[in-house]
Order: C-alpha cells, then sequence, then structure tokens
C-alpha cells in the first residue's frame, strides 16, 4: 500500500461507513438515537507504509432527535486482513470504489496499540495531539499492548503487562474527570488508586480535551462485582445458611473496601478542598431527576409521590459539605490487588454532562453508589435461578447477604473516617433512591432485562 492509498478513503467515504459501524459498538452511548450523518472532526496519520496504514480519527455524530456526541475511532487500515481482525472490520476493500484495503477499529491490532505506546514512550507532540508524562514517569519504549477482553464504556489496553491506556470512546470536550481526579489523588499520594502516568489531549472545537489516560495496571487483580457475585452464588447453592456461615463471606472485604473508599474521600478532600452547599440544592437535583426519568420510564410513575415526599425531607435538612468524589461507585469500580482495594474509573455517570460531574457533592452519593451495588449483586444473582416477586427462601438470603455486606462497609468507612455515613440516614436513603432512578433510566436505555432490579429496589427503599 502506497501512501495514496490511505488518503484514497476520503474523510466523506469513512463518515458513511461509520454510520453504519457505530451503532453496534458496546461504547455507543446513544443506541436507539437516528444518525443522520458523522463528520470528521481530527484525522492525524500515525502510520504509513506499505500494505499497513493507521490514523487516529475523531467524529462528530449528529442525530435526528439528540444534541450531537464525539467520538474515539483510531482506524487502521490493511491489504490483507488477520482473521483476528476480521470482527473489527469497518469497511473491506471496494475495488469498484478504488479501494484495495480494509479499514478496521485500530485499537484491536497489537501493531496499532505499539505505536501509540510509541509515542507515549517519546512524549511531545504528534500533530494537535499532546502527549504528557507525569513528572518523575519514564515509559519505556518497545512495549507490547494487548485489549481488554471486558466490554466496557471505553476501550483499555495492556502495555508491557506494565500500564493500562483507556482511550475514551465517547468524548466531552474539556478536562475529562478521570485525568483531574488522578492527578489531584497522585499529588497528595493517594494509596488507594492506580497511579496516573501519562494523558493523551487535544483541541477539540477549539476547547482542550482529554483523549486518554494511562495508570499502572494492576496485575492479579480482581473486580469487586466478580469477587461479590462468588460469594452470593455460594450462598445461593443451598439457601439454608446465613451469609456469616459461607466460606465466601464477602463481609471482611467490604469492610476493607468501606475504608479504602473513605481514604480516596479524604485524599479528594486534602487536594481539592470541602464547601458547604444547601441540602435544598442536592434535593432539586433529585427531583430534576426523577421527572426526566419518568418522561422516559413509565414504571417509575407510581413511585413518584412517596419519592417526592423523601427528597422534600432532604431539602429540610441545611447546609451539608461537599466536595469532590468518584461520582459513579459500584462493585465493578472497585480492584482487589494482592494488597488492597484500588478505586478505578473517575468520570463520574456517563449520561451526565461534563459540568454535572464536576460539581461537588457530599461524599454520601458514593457511599449510595456501594450499597446499591450489593443490592444488584445479591438480587440479579436470584433472579438467575428464581422468577422474579416470588418471596422464597433463597431471596430472603440474598436480602441478608446485601444487609450485612452494606453494613460493613459502612463500618469500614466509620472506622476510618471517623464519621458515619449512616448518621444522617434520610440523606443516604435519597442518594440511593436517586441512584437507583437513574438506574432505571439505565437498565431501560441498555439492559431491559435487568429492569426489575432498581424497581424493587425503590419500593424497598421508600417503604422501609
Ligand atoms: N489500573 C487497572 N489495572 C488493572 N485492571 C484495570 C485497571 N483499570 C481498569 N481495569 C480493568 O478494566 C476494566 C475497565 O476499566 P474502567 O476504567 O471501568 O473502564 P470503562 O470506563 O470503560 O468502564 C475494569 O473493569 C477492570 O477490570
Ligand atoms: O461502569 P460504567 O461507568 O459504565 O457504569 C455504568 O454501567 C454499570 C453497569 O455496567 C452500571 O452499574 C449498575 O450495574 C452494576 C452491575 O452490572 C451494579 O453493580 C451497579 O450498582 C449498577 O448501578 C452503572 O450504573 C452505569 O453508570
Amino acid at each position: 500500500m502506497t501512501e495514496q492509498n490511505n488518503r484514497l478513503y476520503q474523510d466523506s467515504e469513512l463518515e458513511v461507513r461509520l454510520v453504519e459501524w457505530l451503532p453496534h459498538q458496546r461504547w455507543f452511548a446513544a443506541k436507539g438515537h437516528a444518525i443522520t450523518g458523522v463528520r470528521v472532526v481530527l484525522r492525524q496519520p500515525l502510520a504509513e507504509e506499505p500494505g499497513f496504514g493507521a490514523d487516529h480519527l475523531l467524529v462528530t455524530v449528529i442525530f435526528e432527535s439528540t444534541p450531537e456526541q464525539i467520538y474515539q475511532v483510531p482506524l487502521g487500515y490493511r491489504s490483507h486482513l488477520p482473521d483476528e481482525l476480521a470482527p473489527a472490520t469497518i469497511a473491506a476493500p471496494d475495488e469498484t470504489a478504488g479501494h484495495s484495503v480494509f479499514v478496521y477499529d485500530g485499537l484491536r491490532d497489537q501493531e496499532i496499540i505499539g505505536l501509540y505506546a510509541q509515542s507515549l514512550a517519546r512524549g511531545g507532540t504528534r500533530g494537535p495531539i499532546d502527549l504528557h508524562t507525569v513528572p518523575g514517569t519514564q515509559i519505556e519504549p518497545g512495549m507490547r499492548g494487548r485489549a481488554l477482553s471486558a466490554e466496557q464504556s471505553n476501550t483499555s489496553v495492556v502495555l508491557g503487562e506494565q500500564l493500562l491506556l483507556k482511550m475514551f470512546r465517547r468524548v466531552t470536550l474539556g478536562i475529562n474527570p478521570d485525568v483531574e481526579l488522578h492527578l489531584a489523588l497522585a499529588e497528595v499520594g493517594c494509596r488507594s488508586v492506580a497511579p496516573i502516568r501519562a494523558w493523551i489531549e487535544a483541541d477539540v472545537d477549539g476547547v482542550r480535551t482529554t483523549l486518554a489516560m494511562v495508570q499502572d495496571f494492576a496485575a492479579n487483580s480482581a473486580d469487586g462485582w466478580s469477587m461479590a457475585l462468588g460469594s452470593v452464588r455460594d450462598l445461593l447453592i443451598e439457601g439454608d445458611l446465613r451469609a456469616d456461615e459461607v466460606g465466601t463471606d464477602f463481609a471482611g472485604e467490604a469492610h476493607r473496601m468501606g475504608a479504602a473508599v473513605a481514604e480516596v474521600h479524604a485524599d479528594l478532600a486534602a487536594g481539592l478542598g470541602v464547601s458547604e452547599r444547601p441540602a435544598a440544592d442536592l434535593a432539586a437535583g433529585m427531583v430534576g431527576r426523577l421527572e426526566a426519568a419518568v418522561a422516559e420510564v413509565d414504571e417509575l410513575a407510581a413511585f413518584v409521590p412517596d419519592v417526592r415526599a423523601l427528597f422534600e425531607e432532604v431539602a429540610a435538612i441545611g447546609p451539608v459539605a461537599v466536595q469532590r468524589i468518584h461520582g459513579d461507585l459500584h462493585l465493578g469500580q472497585v480492584l482487589r490487588t494482592p494488597e488492597r482495594w484500588l478505586l478505578i474509573d473517575f468520570e463520574g455517570e456517563p449520561a451526565k454532562s461534563l459540568a454535572e460531574r464536576r460539581l461537588p457533592d457530599t461524599t454520601l452519593r458514593d457511599v449510595a453508589g456501594m450499597l446499591r451495588s450489593f443490592d444488584y449483586a445479591a438480587h440479579h444473582s436470584v433472579r438467575e435461578r428464581e422468577p422474579d416477586g416470588v418471596a422464597t427462601q433463597r431471596e430472603f438470603r440474598a436480602g441478608e447477604w446485601a444487609q450485612r455486606n452494606s453494613a460493613a462497609f459502612c463500618d469500614g468507612y466509620a472506622a476510618t473516617s471517623g464519621s458515619d455515613p449512616r448518621d444522617i440516614g434520610v440523606l443516604l436513603r435519597a442518594y440511593e433512591v436517586d441512584k437507583a432512578v437513574y438506574e432505571v433510566v439505565y437498565e431501560a436505555r441498555n439492559r431491559p432485562t435487568w429492569l426489575r432490579l432498581p424497581l424493587n429496589a425503590i419500593r424497598r427503599l421508600i417503604q422501609p
């Protein structure tokens, strides 16, 4: 392939192919919205060799009925596509249009991942793209990469089994909180996150915007969701033992996890400060999200009066301490290394705007996120075995498991922070309901068969 072959794919031709390809990607956030067009906003060549090429590509996606979104799609071009890259194909060769190469998702290709690793080791700029390294970090050249198999909101690749490069797929104009908060936590020496080592940014539509982040790869770690599911699975085999009688009891881990979350909160407060906000502001946000959610998911309507009453109680609390927090904490966002729990993915809830995600909030939002996750782990496992809505012994045991681990998590949090999250019970419960309302929308959009989980939780939470 000559240099010309790459460039023979005009932006307009790529745009047409991406209209077809994007909606099928796990990380595409606007599923179900009709695309009216795709526009290339940044295309930076990374490699041009005979038979092989790569471009860094950002595109704006335009929709019929929702605001446009920007996505990052590193592209590969090959005249011969190895079998393992076939699922990543975006366009096959089309001789009639003058194209003799395949176009494919470059982040599935080890050689292209290697190009990014090489650029990170060199630092500096590639056209409009800036590669920054945290002072004191040396990224060694020549690291090989492999994509993580888990399907996520973004695409993460392991470099040399030492570093994790996370390429944000949906790009929000501005500095991504994942980079912002990891840098702040590095300044204060936080032990409960994987240290940030580098990040990539560019001016997009005139705004300095984060494209990717590099942090230490926690080898030999397990995520909290898988560990919790393992514990619940063992509990439900019989259904006649209590959670504390099962060998894989999770309460010790939940306690240590609570301590790690408290440590991160203290470090975020030390690095970025604490202020005050009237609880009425927080309650107004909750009511606004409830109204938007009810307009989208009918099943919520029956709960509105009780949920509103709870949020009104919050409005009466007075001023509360707020600070930067994780913002989307759940069991999938914590990793157990052989030494400790680490918190990952500080991007905040994907559905919120960047401005909303950066607003200081009370630390109870993160605590509530994790309590919701214990509830998910417990009841998801029962649902896989038994019909929804049937009161069974397993359902009862799962409820006990969630309560036991929620209590252990709060105990661990209180022991480290000196402040028990259950002290302002109304506020904690309101955050749990607010999160469950968010989850109802998330599940309706992404996993409709899971919708009963947050709906059942709202029922339980408003009738304690
Ligand atoms: N520092 C890390 N070390 C090891 N594995 C990690 C690390 N960060 C993330 N992971 C793994 O990658 C997955 C996706 O990471 P995450 O930051 O949650 O990405 P996304 O934004 O795509 O959801 C996690 O579930 C975890 O298994
Ligand atoms: O990890 P993401 O930032 O993509 O978070 C989104 O997806 C999560 C699901 O993968 C979703 O979490 C919900 O489901 C989890 C189980 O799969 C459960 O542990 C969480 O408690 C529950 O909220 C998350 O809400 C969403 O933002």
